[in-house]
């Protein structure tokens, strides 16, 4: 509500993005939502919303969109599509816990799969044209200057080339869940090495359920992977990490819940994350939320295995080096 209302009077967020003015163009709303006709002005829609709230938000959002309710007037004009679609755009990074179903998923029960396919389809063109130049990094200057031209669906989750969104999303979606670990290893009193022990066995175990899911094991190593993993998993200002902090230290989950002041995603992610490793029926320890001594039991038990499933192929002049230092890369 205090977002809202700073956002609208003064164009300032009150706690974050000091001194940054907004443009006077963007209008914040929530919880109620707007009146009917409003939404037909935007040419842009933000849902920042967490992922368990999506559908809930959506179906309420979806009578008010041009789409769906066209104004009489434009009803009136034409009996085909007199609507005017507006750029939607869903920042949320989450599994849903009951339905352990995916941002597009959510999208394409509420607001149909035209519109979901709509969004997987633009990420791929979009991105090319944001990143071609690799400015990479300068996303929404960049989507500023494109955005008059592409008046499409959008997800702010990228990093990779664009062909495989649901890679994209279950990286966004999973690294939540590894920086509560991540935390609960620092709350119990493990260092820096510990923790790039656990990121690479998360970046392992991210990528065997994603591609065992169907997504592209490359797009774990890109921004929306491996970059926003390490980001989430060594920030002390995370919430995720923070929650698992707390409850390295002894606290409890709902307390810790409560006094957080927004929502840590990857705790609902989790349920969503298990059941579908429970049905993909693979071994990810660390999303599964076994405890740290019974996974180190099961390193020390079981014989040493390649920290990460793709293959790890020499080329020619690396094999013609070893053969000159005598060394068998089969070893
Ligand atoms: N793409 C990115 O770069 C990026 C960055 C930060 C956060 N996120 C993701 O965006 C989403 C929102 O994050 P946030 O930091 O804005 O969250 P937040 O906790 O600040 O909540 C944002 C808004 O959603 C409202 N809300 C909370 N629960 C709701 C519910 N069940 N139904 C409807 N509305 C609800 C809150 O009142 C608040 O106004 C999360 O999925 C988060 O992981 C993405
Ligand atoms: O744990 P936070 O607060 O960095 O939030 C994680 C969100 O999914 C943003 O990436």
């Amino acid at each position: 509500m205090a977002v809202v209302k700073s956002l609208n009077s003064t164009h300032t967020h009150p706690t974050c993005h000091k001194g940054h003015i907004f443009p006077d163009l963007v209008r914040a709303v929530g919880p109620d939502l707007p009146l009917k006709g409003t939404l037909d002005e935007m040419d842009v829609l933000v849902f920042a919303v967490p992922t368990e709230g999506l559908r809930s938000t959506l179906e309420q959002v979806k009578p008010l969109l041009p789409r769906f309710a066209p104004t009489d007037s434009a009803a009136a004009s034409s009996s085909t599509a007199s609507y005017r679609d507006p750029l939607f755009i869903f920042v949320n990074k989450g599994i849903e816990s009951v339905t352990n179903a995916l941002t597009l998923e959510i999208i394409a029960d509420t607001l149909g799969k035209e519109i979901a396919s709509i969004s997987s389809f633009i990420v791929h063109r979009l991105q090319q044209k944001l990143f071609g130049d690799n400015r990479r990094l300068f996303l929404f200057p960049h989507y500023q200057r494109n955005m008059q031209k592409e008046r499409r669906n959008f997800f702010t989750n990228l990093g990779s080339d664009g062909s495989d969104p649901i890679g994209v999303e279950l990286a966004g979606a999973l690294k939540n869940v590894y920086a509560i670990a991540a935390g609960i290893a620092d709350g119990l009193g493990y260092e820096n090495n510990a923790r790039a022990g656990l990121i690479t066995r998360a970046l392992s175990e991210m990528t065997r359920i994603g591609t065992a899911y169907g997504a592209a094991p490359l797009t774990f190593l890109t921004l929306a992977g491996v970059g926003d993993l390490f980001l989430t998993c060594s920030s002390k200002t995370s919430r995720n990490f923070t929650v698992g902090y707390r409850l390295g230290q002894g606290g409890k989950l709902q307390d810790i819940l409560d006094s957080l002041g927004s929502v840590a995603e990857g705790v609902a992610t989790a349920k969503g994350a298990k059941a579908i490793i429970d049905k993909l029926g693979i071994r990810a320890p660390i999303a599964m939320g076994v405890p740290a001594e019974e996974q180190a039991r099961w390193l020390l038990e079981h014989p040493p295995v390649a920290e990460i499933d793709l293959p790890c192929d020499i080329g020619t002049a690396a094999r013609q080096l070893l053969l000159k230092l005598g060394i068998d890369q089969n070893i």
